[in-house]
């Protein structure tokens, strides 16, 4: 029943309308992680964060899921190490949910959903002058995702959770000026990485994906604030941000490393 509702969100929303997968594309995401098919890589390192919480900017509704910008004007937000050869910038945190807890994650684990996914996109300045041009190139990107899981209250989700009534609606921003995302984030090192894509226009194939082995643990209500939230304005006939997510793409030619045995 899931897979059925899972594409029943192309139809929903514009966002989703666009191809499934991109004419040609080789590395779309998401895609489904069977964890006996990953490889370990014993050269990959661990990822190292550091993020400056001071660099957090504002909480934006796109009307395509809600956004945490920061600064990225320096690199005092920055991720290296893991498959990473570069250090790279943060410009943005977001979230993708399903509207019940049986799903709502991009990617899946042995074609498990679960409940909610958080993105973290950073971007190759060493490499590249601006994030514009980095969306364009095959090393241009490096998003972590972390799978959220029903459980207990997230204290470091609830500030953001507190704030999400002001951006109820599309276009809806508020400033929001001191978080570190860095406590989203599970503590236990292991990862699996692939190279893959955008999964929102422009879907271009330059994502290194990272994505954290354990979840964070949220809870219902928590949840249940992301999923009153609007895809639409104010005065438009409201419709809830929900399944906010894009269908699993084929994994191709490509392997999945982890960073773990
Ligand atoms: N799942 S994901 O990590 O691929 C991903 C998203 F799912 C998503 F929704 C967004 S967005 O900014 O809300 C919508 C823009 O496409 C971005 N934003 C990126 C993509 C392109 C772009 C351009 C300017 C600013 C941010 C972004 C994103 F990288
Ligand atoms: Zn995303």
């Amino acid at each position: 029943a899931a897979c059925t509702h899972r594409n029943r969100n192309d139809a929903l929303h514009p966002l989703w309308q666009s191809p499934l997968t991109i004419p040609g594309g080789t590395r779309q995401s998401p895609i489904n992680i069977q964890w006996r098919d990953s490889v370990y890589d014993p050269v990959l390192k661990p990822l190292k964060i550091s993020y400056d919480p001071t660099t957090c900017l504002h909480i934006w509704n796109n009307g395509y899921s809600f956004l945490v910008e920061f600064d990225d004007s320096t690199d005092r937000s920055v991720i290296v190490g893991g498959p990473l050869e570069n250090q790279y910038r943060l410009k943005q945190f977001h979230f993708h949910w399903g509207a019940i807890n049986e799903w709502g994650s991009e990617h899946t684990v042995d074609s498990k959903f679960y409940p909610a996914e958080l993105h973290l996109v950073h971007w190759n300045a060493v490499v590249y002058p601006t994030f514009e041009e980095a969306v364009m190139e095959g090393n241009g990107l490096a998003v972590i995702g972390v799978f959220l899981k029903l459980g207990a209250h997230h204290e470091g989700l609830q500030t953001l959770v507190d704030a999400l009534p002001a951006v109820k609606h599309k276009d809806a921003v508020i400033e929001f000026d001191v978080f570190d995302p860095s406590c989203l984030i599970p503590s236990c090192p292991d990862y699996w990485t692939y190279a893959g894509s955008l999964t929102t226009p422009p879907l271009t194939e330059s994502v290194t994906w990272i994505i954290k082995k354990k979840p964070i643990e949220v809870d219902e209500n928590q949840l249940e604030a992301f999923r009153m939230l609007l895809f639409t304005s104010d005065g438009e006939e409201e419709k809830r941000m929900v399944d906010n997510f894009r269908p699993l793409q084929p994994l191709m030619n490509r392997t999945v490393r982890s960073s773990f045995q």
